[in-house]
């Protein structure tokens, strides 16, 4: 079949189909590594959406924001600024001071591919407007300072050598580089960023190059688009499809098209009738902060019962991974990758490839959820939340053989008027979230 082509019009654009691979691969990591990364501070105090913004950006928990929590003057970011750094002492400066010494890109693919994950979106520019790969349009960038190296090609190639798909992250509305007025709320988000046409065109002519030079699978924007250039956009996305046959874009194009909705932590309205994608840091934190170790980021339990409840409801999750100045993974992060992967070795078949079910969630009395995805005519059913040494479990609503994608486990199944009884042998809570296979039963 010859290969769609798209123009750069909105009727032309809104015939893009999401590619079934987004559909299938259900696992991602994200990766937010730059400037902020060497500083590596901000205070661990709320997730996204707990407080109202005005509280957020003066304690901001996300430790890429370093830059915005320096320039409102106060706060523990800024005074523990002062303190280590000195008044004085620029953002700017920590360019020189990012050598990513210890960074072996083949290493970082080699865990990605043992966690499971089966696409990879690095910020290729965050807000601070420095840029993680050789733009043409500012020396603002890795290849000219700090590391001295394509850290996006170079990443890009390590990834697609594991066959693991590429993903850019650009912060299309924000670049302190361009407008830096202090951001104390959400609406300085909107109001105050990048008012300029020079940024449009600069921030337009930027996407173009990362498209053109690395042809990502997705195109993860950030914020927004400026409103200066946003007749551009359809042109914009035009060439991208053209470029990339099964590129996909996120919904934060100034809500003017997308290929999935985004949640960010428990932030976005999704619902299982269309694609989505939630995104959300290990700790409260994007960015390497040195104040989150093993005890603040999340537990392998409840990371693996993140992934089963998204795929569950249509959803892919793009955790995220912070990585060191020095271009180390930290151990406690790494630790959830490889639980993730070992727990996808044994019960991937259920995740994988698979579709919503036609069956919803369950949240059970004891607080346990079983949870549905399909394959074709099978059923796969995800028991969640179980204690150590549970015994017996009812599943409603699903009579026959239910067969445990861990071999280890010992079962047998027993009908009830309600549905299956599941008399469990030796459940162990290593064994996390378990899957059953129900075939024929979707
Ligand atoms: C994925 C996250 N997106 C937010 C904007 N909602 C950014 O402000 C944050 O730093 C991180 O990149």
């Amino acid at each position: 079949m010859s290969k769609k082509r798209f123009i750069g019009n909105w009727e032309s654009i809104k015939t893009h189909q999401v590619p079934e691979w987004y559909d299938d691969c259900k696992f991602g990591i994200f990766i937010h590594w730059g400037l902020y990364s060497v500083p590596a501070y901000a205070p661990h105090t709320w997730e996204l959406g707990e407080v109202d913004s005005k509280e957020w950006f003066l304690d901001n928990p996300y430790a890429e924001w370093y830059y915005n929590s320096l320039n409102i003057g106060k706060g523990h970011t800024y005074d523990h600024h002062v303190e280590k750094y000195g008044r004085d002492f620029k953002y700017e400066d920590f360019a020189p001071m990012w050598k990513a010494e210890n960074w072996d890109p083949d290493k970082w693919a080699k865990l990605f591919k043992k966690s499971g994950a089966q696409y990879v979106v690095l910020t290729t520019k965050h807000h601070d407007g420095f840029c993680l790969y050789p733009s043409k349009y500012t020396d603002f960038n890795c290849v000219k300072m700090g590391p001295k190296r394509d850290i996006t090609g170079e990443l890009t190639n390590a990834v697609r050598a594991e066959g693991i798909r590429m993903g850019l992250y650009y912060s299309g509305l924000i670049d302190w580089q361009y407008a830096n007025d202090p951001i104390f709320e959400d609406d300085d988000l909107f109001g105050t960023s990048s008012p300029t046409f020079e940024y449009a065109d600069y921030s337009y002519k930027q996407m173009m190059e990362l498209v053109d030079t690395y042809e990502p699978s997705v195109f993860w924007n950030d914020i927004g688009w400026p409103k200066q250039s946003e007749e551009m956009m359809p042109y914009f996305l035009a060439h991208y499809y053209n470029k990339v046959e099964e590129g996909v874009v996120n919904d934060r194009f100034n809500g003017r098209f997308r290929d999935f909705l985004t949640k960010e932590y428990k932030q976005g309205k999704v619902d299982r009738s269309e694609k989505w994608e939630m995104c959300r840091g290990m700790g409260l934190s994007f960015g390497y902060n040195e104040n989150e170790g093993d005890e603040q980021i999340i537990p392998e339990k409840d990371l693996i019962s993140l992934l089963v409840g998204t795929v569950a409801n249509n959803g892919n999750l793009l955790i995220n991974v912070g990585p060191k100045a020095d271009g180390t993974i930290p151990k406690e992060q790494e630790k959830r990758l490889l639980a993730l992967g070992k727990w996808l070795e044994t019960n991937g078949e259920g995740i994988y490839g698979t579709r919503c079910s036609r069956r919803e969630s369950v949240v059970m009395d004891n607080d346990t959820a079983v949870h549905f995805t399909a394959k074709g005519s099978d059923l796969y059913v995800f028991v969640d939340g179980l204690e150590e040494g549970t015994k017996e479990f009812d599943i409603p609503n699903i009579f026959g053989e239910l067969t445990p994608l861990n071999k280890e486990l010992q079962t047998e199944s027993e009908k009830t008027a309600s549905g299956t009884r599941l008399h469990l042998k030796n459940y162990r809570k290593d064994m996390y979230t378990l899957c059953f296979k129900a075939a024929g039963q979707e």
